[in-house]
């Protein structure tokens, strides 16, 4: 980065401690303060001890070395395929629950240090106590009492798992990711609550390391949130092939703990709609899968007159602080991350930290959130960019334009057969008359970094025959997306 901006003339000029001050060092706060040193702006942050925050130490990163571990377990236990390419693997493939374990600890614990590190080398100031907003450029250290001022503070608190109610979680028989992350035990029989982005891909780590796994699902449908037809192929490829079942429409209203291998755990089950009891299960262990809900209790927000929904703080598209969802704009407060609600994901939080600092800078920013890609990293990985065919088919009506879609197939693609990996699709979404992409949703090996070429066009704006006539390496993934693109177009790929 180049420095553009004097932080000792920007702080002498208000007697500020700091041009930026930022609260919560999860990946959101940590880009935010990398980017605003790289501003020159003498910048703190407050750390409370969890650098790194959810992704780093009980999100993405230890759920990824689990999948990564427990996939390869997958992989040499699945003799067909391994026949298939000419492979047998001599004797039972076991694995050391503890060393699984480990290795996501010990990953975890080693991006946390490379992330301390860049505070460090950059020059952040890192105040380890937790940050309470004390009023305009005014920040509280928890412990200590001392008041720190900053011109601009943007706060990134992220979020906690959502426990319905009803629901008992000791993070030992009864979970939510953060326990479930430390693989204290494999159940047998593991229920997990709500069917999306974290039961997913529990479901693959679980199902891989030989537990049987009932969903139990609140919507009348499983993975309610993705593309529907992309879930119905999820459904085949991911839930069908695999000692899966599932409940649907169905709240687990009651859930009590057990004693792993002594008692089970007790699950009551009630009709979505009428609240009527359907049916209670005993498990092994549950997890609660159910959702994030903001954390951005006690750390000031009164004192600023900022009311929240549902814990959710109300931002503008420059991520600006509003006092309400329609309330007015505070000046020099931003937020970003899972705490503002815009999109829950790790690489939009750090987007929004960046995009913060270049609004502060003066210049003018806005993160594209219908260009930011999103994947679910099971085996194999879906992934997705910009609507779903749900959302495109409604927005093409209400502003009068025609959709067109187009698929690739991975049974077509010369490298997925190599690897025995020849199932799933790519649906490529567009405006027929711009010919630009409005969505794009992968099932299919490498699903999640196949989808950047797609992200990449929203955000530039980049047509399908254009895209159509961009060369693919042959052979690669990729060409299942090329299909795509010159399916589009009516251009067929060889
Ligand atoms: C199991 C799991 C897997 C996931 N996998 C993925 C994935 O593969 N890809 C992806 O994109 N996303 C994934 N996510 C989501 C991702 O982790 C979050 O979107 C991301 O962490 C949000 O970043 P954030 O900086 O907003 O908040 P967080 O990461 O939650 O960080 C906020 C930090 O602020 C701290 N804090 C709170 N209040 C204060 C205070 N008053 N003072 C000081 N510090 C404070 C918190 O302790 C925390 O350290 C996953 C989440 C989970 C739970
Ligand atoms: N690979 C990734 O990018 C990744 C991985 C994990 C988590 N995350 C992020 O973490 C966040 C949380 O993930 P998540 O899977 O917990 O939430 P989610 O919102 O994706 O799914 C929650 C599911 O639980 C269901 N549900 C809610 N309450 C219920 C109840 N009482 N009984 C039964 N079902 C209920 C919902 O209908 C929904 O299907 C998401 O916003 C996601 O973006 C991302």
């Amino acid at each position: 980065f180049v420095p553009k901006i004097s932080s000792t003339k920007l702080c002498a000029e208000a007697e500020y401690d700091f041009d930026v001050a930022i609260i919560g060092c999860g990946v959101g706060g940590h880009g935010a303060a990398l980017h605003a040193r790289g501003q020159g702006l003498k910048t703190a942050v407050f750390s409370g001890r969890d650098v790194g925050g959810t992704c780093v130490n009980r999100g993405c990163v230890p759920s990824k070395a689990l999948l990564a571990a427990s996939g390869r377990v997958r992989d040499m236990r699945d003799a067909d395929h391994l026949e298939s390419l000419g492979i047998s693997v001599d004797g039972e493939v076991s694995y050391d629950r503890q060393a699984v374990a480990d290795h996501a600890k010990n990953l975890a614990n080693t991006v946390k240090g490379n992330l301390e590190n860049s505070l460090i080398g950059l020059s952040v100031d890192v105040i380890e106590d937790r940050g309470i907003l004390a009023g305009p450029n005014k920040i509280k250290a928890d412990k200590s009492g001392k008041i720190y001022t900053a011109k601009n503070i943007i706060l990134a608190p992220g979020s906690v798992p959502f426990v319905p109610p009803g629901v008992t979680v000791d993070e030992k028989t009864v979970y939510t990711s953060d326990g479930a992350l430390n693989l204290d035990f494999v159940p047998e029989w593991v229920a997990i609550i709500g069917s999306g982005y974290i039961g997913l891909e529990f479901s693959d780590v679980y199902t891989a390391l030989g537990s049987e796994v009932t969903f139990i699902e609140a919507l009348p449908m499983l993975m309610p949130t993705f593309d529907r037809e992309i879930a119905k192929q999820a459904e085949r490829m991911l839930i069908r092939p695999r000692p899966i079942d599932y409940r649907l429409g169905v709240f687990a209203s009651e859930v009590t703990p057990g004693e792993p291998g002594k008692k089970p755990c007790t699950i009551k089950m009630i009709n979505a709609n009428t609240k009527e009891h359907v049916e209670t299960i005993e498990v092994d262990a549950v997890m609660v899968a159910t959702g994030r809900v903001p954390n951005t209790k006690d750390m000031g927000l009164d004192s600023m007159n900022i009311e929240t929904n549902r814990g959710f703080v109300a931002v503008d598209e420059k991520m600006r602080v509003k006092t309400s969802a329609d309330g007015e704009i505070i000046d020099n407060l931003y937020c970003i991350g899972d705490a503002n609600g815009v999109m829950m994901l790790a690489h939009a939080a750090s987007a929004q930290g960046i995009s913060a600092v270049e609004n502060i800078c003066g210049r003018e920013h806005v993160v594209n959130h219908e260009a930011v890609p999103a994947a679910c990293f099971t085996h194999p990985e879906i992934a997705m960019v910009g609507l779903t065919e749900e959302q495109a088919v409604e927005r093409a009506e209400k502003e009068g334009w025609t959709l067109g879609k187009s698929q690739g197939n991975f049974r077509a693609n010369s490298k997925a057969l190599a690897e025995g990996e020849g199932a799933g699709i790519a649906k490529v979404l567009f405006n027929k008359e711009t010919e630009k992409i409005v969505g794009v949703h992968i099932i299919g090996i490498h699903a999640a970094d196949l989808i950047q070429e797609c992200a990449n066009a929203v955000e530039q704006g980049t047509t399908v025959r254009e895209l159509s006539m961009m060369v693919h390496t042959h052979p690669t993934l990729c060409e299942v997306l090329d299909e795509a693109f010159k399916g589009a177009v009516g251009m067929s790929s060889h």
